[in-house]
């Protein structure tokens, strides 16, 4: 019997709890491919300017690679830094055989172009999976290296359980780095998907008809807690940091989580699913590399 107007709240889909889960995981692999191959991944982390948000993801990538037995190489660069100099730098740990990922934290400044430079990364060491080689890879499907955020999601709706075959996806946003990789996953998952941007005439009509909702419009409260279909599985991608300091979300969660049968937090959603996913990809990248698949 289907229950109209119902007032229940919609279980949390917990990020941080996978997250915690996955990372002890990915430890333990780890620390098996390190005894048997006497070395350990290696992260390179490249950030270019001093924006205090990126700084503080970088710190937080940097623990995580610590806390799973990942070696981090940093590279602080001051915001003058040309980008043949960044170019060189990327050349260099190309070639480095301890570096098993390399990560560019993103905005760049105006004067880099941050599409030359995520070409310039070996496909291989691509831990972000943002190079065309990789985003292609997915498209084709025959994924090798996945974007972290869209993988993220993906972990994060397997744990619902629910069977993604013919279910009805709506995704707002189309970014390169979530939008159109995550629709790329869905249809892999043999989902229907939607694809909602700024151009997108009628938002609400499609989210009402949305079994599967991934927000990743990057605008606070974009989507109205009424819009939600009763049951809908809702995935909040935006962050964003209110008045009061604390962190929302695109959807309004409130209202939302009355309706959905599930939603994740923010934060404790998506967020740490991202950082989990570099460490998996950079795990990946590392057997990759060994030999050990
Ligand atoms: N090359 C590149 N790769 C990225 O993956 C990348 C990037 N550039 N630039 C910026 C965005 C943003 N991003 C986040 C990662 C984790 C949280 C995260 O852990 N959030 C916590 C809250 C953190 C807090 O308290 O601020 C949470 O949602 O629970 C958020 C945002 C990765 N990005």
């Amino acid at each position: 019997m289907r229950i109209l107007m119902s007032t229940s709240n919609a279980n949390i889909l917990d990020g941080k709890a996978l997250s915690d889960r996955m990372r002890g995981e990915l430890g333990e692999e780890a620390s098996l491919l390190t005894k048997k191959h006497g070395r350990a991944p290696g992260l390179a982390v490249i950030i270019v300017g001093n924006d205090p948000a990126s700084h503080v993801y970088v710190k937080n990538k940097k623990l995580g690679c610590e806390k799973a037995g990942i070696r981090s190489f940093s590279h602080e660069l001051p915001a003058d830094t040309t980008q043949q100099h960044l170019l060189g730098l990327i050349s260099e740990l190309n070639h480095d055989p301890k570096v098993d990922g390399i990560l560019v934290q993103l905005p760049v400044p105006a004067h880099i172009n941050p599409e030359t430079i995520i070409e310039a990364i070996d496909p291989g060491k691509d831990v972000d999976g943002f190079h065309p080689y990789n985003v292609g890879r997915l498209a084709a499907r025959q994924p090798a290296l996945r974007s972290c955020t869209p993988y993220g999601c993906m972990k994060l709706l397997a744990e619902t359980g629910i069977d993604l075959h013919g279910k009805e996806c709506v995704i707002v946003g189309a970014s390169n780095i979530v939008g159109r990789p995550m629709a790329l996953e869905l249809l892999l998952a043999g989902a229907t998907v939607t694809v909602c941007h700024r151009f997108t005439r009628n938002l609400q009509q499609h989210i009402e008809r949305a079994e599967i909702i991934i927000a990743a419009a990057g605008k606070r409260g974009l989507i109205k807690g009424e819009w939600i279909r009763e049951g809908a599985i809702v995935v909040d991608v935006g962050i964003h940091r209110i008045e009061d300091g604390s962190l929302t979300g695109d959807v309004e969660f409130a209202t939302a989580s009355k309706r959905a049968g599930w939603i994740t937090p923010v934060p404790g959603g998506v967020g740490p699913m991202t950082i989990t996913m570099l460490l998996a990809n950079t795990i990946q990248a590392f057997k990759a590399h060994l030999g050990d698949e």
